[in-house]
This record gives C-alpha cells, structure tokens and sequence, in this order.
C-alpha cells in the first residue's frame, strides 16, 4: 500500500475486508520488552557497535560550559541503558491515533513515569535523550525525581545560538549535580499519517483489524501517508548509532524516554529482531527495561522490579556497587 494512498480511497478498498486476525493471538503482551517465545530470555546481543562506533564516535553529551572530557572509551567499562515508553497520554486514554501530535500525559501516565522513576532509582544515569515531544519529557523528567542520586535533569538547548548562550550554567559544582537531557524528533513516536486524531477501534471498524493490525505493527507497511516501522527505524535506528552508542562506549550511563514505535525500532536493532517477530512485539506505556552494554555487546535484563527487590542491582558488580554507594551518602 502506497505510503501516499488516502483513507478514503482505503475505505472502498477496504470496507468489504473482513480477514482473521491470527497475529493477535501471538502477541505476548507483558509489562516489558517481549517478543513471542523470548519474552523471559535474557540473552546476548552482538551489536553493531564494532561496526557502527567507529565511524560515527561524537564527543559525550555535556550541560553548556563543562569542560571536554575524554571519548576513549573505557577498557573494562559496562554502561547502562535505560528505556522507557512514555505514560500514558490523554489520546492514549481516549484510544486515538496519537503519533507526532504533542499530547501530554494523564494523571496515571503521571503515575505510571513515577513508579518506572522508583524502579530505576539505583540505576545510574549520566544522560539521557527524550523525543522532542512532551509526553516522554513529562516521563523523563517525572521519573528522575524518584531518583536516589538526586541529580537536577536539566534539558539542553542547543537549538539556536542565543539559546545555548542563554542556559549557560556557570558553577561546576552545580553542573556536576545535573544530568543533560538531550531532546531529538528522531526518537519521536512514528508519524502517524492520516490516522493521527482517529480513534483506534473506530478505525479497525471502518478498516478491518487485519488491516488496521498491519498499519500498527508491521514492518515495512506504512499508514496513509504516515511512516512504516521501517522508516521510523531509519531514523531513530540512526540517531541510536550517531549519539547514543558513542556515550556508552565512553562509560556514560544512559536513559532514553522515547515511544510506543520509536523503542520498538531501537529493540529491533538491539535484539536484531526479523521483521516477522517485531509484529509481536509490545512495549507497555511508563515501563522501564535495562539492558547493560559491555565490550560492544547489549545484554538485555528486562524490566527492573522495584527498588527495594535484590534482583536488578545483583545483575552486575558495577550496578551492585553503584547501590551500596547511594546507601551510604544517604544512610
Ligand atoms: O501513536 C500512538 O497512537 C501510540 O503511541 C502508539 O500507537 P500504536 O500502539 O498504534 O503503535
């Protein structure tokens, strides 16, 4: 279907289909990253980054004014990276096609940003990139506030020479208490077409599920005039390699706030899914998930519990000492 086609040409074309729905009984639909039958595995993900970071190394992310430090990375060094879907939105609330249109959150998106916020809140975060759009900077920033370091996010403006100038921070002491927040349109929510505003189940009545199944969850089938999971993955996929992996690679620590769509193209990419099992793949809105970069691999650990449970911080030597630390600055 061609990305241009318009909907009321799909509604002749489509009124009269009434296909099964068979991929919705193989969904695996948890409060976390699952893909069919490896929705419990942890497993090892051989990644790009011999192949990507070389080319693509750009200096870590720093609050205006710090000085530059080092990109080498460091030898036996292991990052994590944090990723969380926004909560839920009011469109998400009143089921519609939601997109690149700037919604923010409900009450229990509210909610939902600040129980993922406990659930990371040992993790350790040097920086972190959101969409360009308010819900998952709501979630970011929401979730941060729960964080036991008690470091200030503080979103970066780099947008125009004044602004850069204008959000200068001029103590170091006071920049080493912060986090960047780097915001990107790249990780914003797939661009929705012309479904964006249409409500969900109205539009698979008009439509069809089946049809309706493969404007949201297939790979390379795009919406009317709207973005298929493949171009959405070509430019968050791009931006996860040019900014991102550099920052692990360097040792930084990072959280990305980003979407329904944008993530599930990143966890294709870091889990080197095939475009058959990203059709079941299902990310649940305020749900954090970890996974541990070390020596150019990312190793999926699935969503942290809570703060108070063992399993998590037990995960690495590095995340275990990284807890014990806030104990004792908070003790
Ligand atoms: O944009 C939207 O409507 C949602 O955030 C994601 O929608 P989806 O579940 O239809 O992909």
């Amino acid at each position: 279907m061609a990305a241009s086609t318009s909907l009321h040409a799909l509604s002749s074309i489509k009124l009269w289909s009434t296909g099964s729905f068979g991929l919705e009984k193989r969904t695996c639909h948890v409060n976390c990253v699952s893909v069919g039958r490896r929705c419990t595995n942890a497993r090892n993900l051989g990644i790009v980054c011999a192949s990507n970071s070389q080319s693509s190394v750009v200096e870590p992310v720093q609050l205006p004014g710090s000085p530059k430090s080092s990109t080498t990375p460091k030898k036996s060094s292991e990052s994590a990276l944090i990723l969380i879907r926004h909560g839920e939105s009011l469109w998400n609330e009143k089921n519609l096609f939601t997109g690149c249109v700037d919604v923010p959150l409900t009450p229990k998106g509210v909610e939902e940003a600040i129980e993922a916020g406990k659930r990371i809140c040992n993790i350790p975060v040097d920086v972190i990139y959101t969409s360009s759009l308010i819900r998952a900077q709501m979630t970011a920033m929401l979730a941060m506030m729960q964080h036991r370091r008690k470091k200030v996010p503080i979103i970066v403006h780099n947008e125009s020479e004044r602004a850069h100038k204008w959000s200068q921070i001029y103590s170091e002491e006071t920049k080493k208490q912060s986090i960047p927040v780097i915001t990107a349109w790249q990780l914003n929510e797939r661009m929705y077409g012309e479904l964006q505003g249409l409500n969900k189940q109205e539009t698979a009545d008009r439509f069809g599920k089946e049809q309706v199944h493969e404007w949201r969850r297939s790979y390379d089938i795009p919406p009317p005039d709207g973005e298929s999971l493949e171009m959405c993955a070509e430019r968050a996929v791009a931006y996860f390699k040019d900014h991102i992996i550099p920052q692990l690679v360097a040792g930084k620590h990072v959280m990305i706030a980003a979407h329904g769509n944008s993530l599930r193209s990143i966890i294709m990419h870091l889990d080197k899914l095939t475009s058959q099992e990203v059709i079941s793949l299902e990310l649940s809105t305020g749900i954090p998930m970890l996974y541990i970069f070390k020596e150019g691999k990312f190793i999926r650990r699935g969503s942290p519990a809570g703060p108070s449970e063992a399993g998590v911080y037990a995960y690495t030597k590095n995340l275990a000492q990284y807890r014990q630390k806030l104990d004792g600055m908070i003790q």
